[in-house]
């Protein structure tokens, strides 16, 4: 997998372009484009001509050839597809699963393909494109995503490897709408059910005659339901909830060999994740347990499944290929029983949904009180650095029209103060819960939970804040925060380095400690990144290390 790496290589092949793009040796993934220079958001980088290949000529020769690597679907016709091969740079783009940093638009009135920026490029940083989703090509089959449309496509030979129609490829995080391209961007580690790679394991299973499936799942659920199989409801670990009972045994392919014996009339039965017993234990379990009459012999082998439920009912038949899944929306019947909390993928968080998210800010009212608010806090962090101290700016407002009386600026005092926890989001905490005291006294109200700190108030920030501030923000019950530049190495929210990268960098999703949506905390609020903070005039350095 390529990361978007900022320090560009120094192999690199000349090339001519306006934006400085050049091709450089990534060392692991052959050659790619690389940033020489920052380049904004929203902007054509490159158009290349393209080469079509007409369906009869790239099965002949085409497809045998290394070509083959660098083609994609110009067209789909039911006599085979029109092939094309991008020149100029189109070809060198290489792929990113998941935060391509570049978008593309076929233009088949020009025969060529245009290639976007999808957010700010920094200078060094790797450019690349989504192919689609899935394992790729090159990609070997041990890595556990699989089956997709991409793969799929590949493995059926029906089309060359790059799938670039419009109407398949849908893995840029960042919004692709080319007419409309929402300025804010939720940070969270939701999944993004279009794009949530389907992730799977091994589980164990056996054949049964169909007529005795009925008798064998009640003896199964019994054995669950005493704990003897490790299986149902220890959720995330064990849980096989999402996955039906049983298959077609003439469907199921039994790993490691994966054979499958299209003359059974048999049903497959699902007994338990693989990680949940050993073959010796499982069994041993089942011959004690399992009235072996129902059985014709207790005969284990292994097969996939995907680890998790299908993030939406679009997907499901994805799921279902390989191992038949039921969709059940976030929460329902998902919650751990035990309260731990679950892994990334079994989280019962609602799936992000970027498509709402951009028709919201498609409100150029919202929008422009979100930037008029940013304004504010750059113009207190400038007057907060003049005055010797960090350049943070705060401001603490509500977006919408009931602001209750609550119009709060507050910056960093750490230096003035000589105090290491006057952070400007705790400062600003420290006004507001200063004003609603004193209104409540005014007024003998009582505090019952509902006017609590920050209850209903949006907090607007130049700099993402550090974990201490996060976490202040959840205790004041905060409604939504927006901040204008990332915190690599100190932010609470998606800030801290995830394999030696910054997550939040080119406003891609919540990092390892998504400190905003924890399960198990007892509040969760909203955080929006600006996706482009060179739309504001740089008033503060936008580097500043927050932590404590
Ligand atoms: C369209 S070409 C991209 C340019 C190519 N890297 C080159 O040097 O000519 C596609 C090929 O690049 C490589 N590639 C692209 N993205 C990759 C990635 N994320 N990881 C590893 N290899 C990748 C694969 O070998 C793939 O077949």
């Amino acid at each position: 997998m390529v990361d978007h790496a900022i320090r560009m290589p120094t192999e690199c092949t000349p090339y001519f372009n306006t934006f400085g793009l050049r091709i450089c040796e990534t060392g692991t993934a052959g050659r790619s484009v690389f940033a020489s220079q920052p380049i904004e958001s929203n902007t054509i980088i490159e158009i290349s001509p393209v080469l079509l290949f007409n369906p009869e000529e790239y099965e002949a020769h085409g497809r045998h050839t290394i070509l083959d690597s660098y083609t994609f679907v110009w067209e789909r016709n039911t006599s085979g597809n029109t092939m094309a091969l991008a020149l100029g740079l189109g070809s060198l783009f290489n792929h990113h699963p998941t935060s391509a940093n570049v978008s593309y638009e076929l233009d088949k009135t020009t025969r060529s393909i245009r290639y976007r920026t999808v957010r700010q490029i920094q200078k060094g940083e790797e450019l690349c494109i989504c192919y689609g989703v899935g394992r790729m090509w090159w990609e070997s089959p041990e890595e556990e995503r699989v089956t997709t449309p991409v793969s799929e496509t590949h493995e059926l030979s029906l089309f060359g490897n790059m799938d670039l129609d419009a109407e398949t490829v849908d893995c840029l995080r960042a919004p692709v709408d080319s007419s409309y391209h929402a300025p804010l961007w939720r940070v969270t580690a939701a999944p993004n059910p279009k794009t949530m790679p389907l992730v799977t394991t091994l589980a164990w299973a056996m054949d049964v005659p169909a007529r005795s499936c009925s008798q064998v799942a009640q003896s199964l659920k019994m054995m669950m339901k005493n704990g003897i199989l490790r299986s149902g409801d220890l959720y995330p670990w064990y849980s096989i909830r999402h996955l039906r009972g049983f298959r077609k045994a003439s469907e199921v392919q039994k790993i490691p060999d994966e054979l499958t014996d299209p003359t059974s009339t048999n049903l497959s039965v699902l007994l338990c994740l693989e990680k949940a017993h050993s073959h010796t234990e499982l069994a041993s379990i089942l011959s004690t347990h399992l009235d072996t009459a129902l059985t014709e012999s207790v005969q284990l082998y292994r097969v996939r499944v995907p680890t998790g439920p299908a993030p939406n009912v679009e997907r499901l038949s994805e799921w279902s290929a390989v191992w038949p899944s039921v969709f059940l929306p976030p929460g329902a019947g998902f919650a751990s029983k035990s309260g731990l909390p679950g892994s990334d993928a079994a989280r019962s968080v609602v799936p992000v949904d970027r498509e709402a998210d951009s028709a919201y800010w498609r409100d150029s009212a919202l929008v422009n009180r979100v930037r008029h608010n940013f304004q504010r806090c750059l113009h207190t962090a400038q007057k907060a650095r003049a005055s010797g101290e960090l350049g943070v700016g705060v401001y603490v407002t509500s977006l919408d029209e009931n602001n209750q009386g609550i119009s709060v600026d507050a910056h960093d005092t750490r230096t003035s103060e000589a105090h290491p926890l006057r952070h400007a989001v705790v400062n600003a905490i420290r006004h507001v819960a200063d004003i609603r005291a004193r209104s409540r006294s005014e007024q003998h109200e009582s505090v019952n939970g509902q006017d609590y700190l920050l209850t209903g108030l949006d907090l607007f920030i130049t700099h993402e804040p550090c974990v201490y501030c996060c976490m202040a923000l959840i205790h004041s019950r905060v409604h939504a925060v927006y901040f204008l530049y990332p915190s690599p190495y100190s932010g609470g929210f998606c800030g801290a380095p995830a394999n030696g990268h910054a997550q939040c960098e080119g406003s891609e999703d919540g990092g390892p400690f998504s400190i905003h949506e924890q399960s198990g905390l007892n509040h969760k609020y909203d955080v929006w990144r600006w996706i482009d903070p060179n739309a504001f005039d740089r008033l503060v350095d936008p580097h500043i290390a927050l932590d404590v």
